[in-house]
């Protein structure tokens, strides 16, 4: 584990462990966001990446530390911490399929100012099919209307959760650029197994083995460190993210 990240972190987890129906699904999970930057989650399939942002959100049974801005959020319920600012967009994206573009983000409106302008600017594509059908857009289009609801409300922090997965190679790029935008607008924890968009986008990189924590550190030195990346995910650094064994 590196030293500490100096000055405040917006997001602190320390010993979260969580289980599903009795199975443990992480054992002892430590990450720090600190303010302004893209933090990714990475590690092999199952290692519990998907498992630690839902138990921040406390949306499976959880043991241990979560700080949200310095004040415990561990005991809260889900929707008192997304109340207190934290954006969640899920891996299968969760749009609402019959409903329009325009209804699926009204309805995600929480504050009374919402951030329709960076949504404007950054979605320009989405806001065009205002009128049509969720359920009717493509995969990275449907990815964006999950972006753009979370970016709606002023959040703290966004949790990501492997926002390119199942994209073509060009959508990807798309997705990773809108998250690069919003990125400099709100700190972003980002579980992203394409370590090409990870390599883009993180700041700081966090390695979940098993459900442990076994890396944190800059994002640098980690993808540079080649034997290392090979060890903990099994992959080259520069690796081909369209390749099943990058996946
Ligand atoms: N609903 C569930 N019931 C039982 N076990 C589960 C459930 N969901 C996840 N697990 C287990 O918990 C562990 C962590 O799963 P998780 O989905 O968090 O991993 P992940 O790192 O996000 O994986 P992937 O990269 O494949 O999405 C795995 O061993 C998985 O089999």
């Amino acid at each position: 584990m590196s030293a500490p990240i100096p000055g405040n972190p917006v997001l602190r987890v320390e010993g979260l462990a969580a289980s599903i129906g009795h199975q443990p699904v992480i054992e002892r999970i430590d990450l720090e966001v600190p303010a302004g930057r893209v933090t990714a989650i990475l590690g092999r399939n199952g290692a519990g990446k998907t498992s630690t942002i839902k138990a921040i959100l406390g949306l499976i049974p959880r043991s241990g530390v979560v700080e949200l801005a310095g004040e415990r959020i561990d005991g809260l319920l889900t929707h008192r911490i997304v109340r207190r600012g934290v954006g969640y967009v899920p891996e299968d994206r969760e749009v609402f399929a019959s409903l329009t573009v325009a209804e699926n983000l009204r309805l995600a409106e929480r504050d009374g100012a919402p951030g329709r302008e960076l949504v404007v600017e950054l979605f320009p594509d989405i806001v065009q099919r205002a009128g049509q059908r969720a359920g009717t857009l493509s995969g990275g289009q449907q990815q964006m209307v999950s972006l753009a609801r979370a970016l709606l409300n002023d959040n703290r922090i966004l949790l990501v959760d492997e926002p390119t997965k199942g994209l073509a190679p060009k959508l990807v790029t798309e997705v990773a650029a809108a998250l690069e935008r919003a990125a400099q607008v709100v700190p972003i924890l980002l579980v992203e197994q394409n370590l090409q968009v990870a390599r883009r986008l993180a700041a700081q990189v966090v390695v979940i083995e098993s459900g442990r924590t076994v890396h944190a550190g800059p994002a640098d030195e980690f993808f540079a460190d080649e034997e290392r990346v090979e060890r903990l995910l099994g992959v080259h650094s520069e690796g081909d993210p369209t390749s099943e064994a990058n996946r």
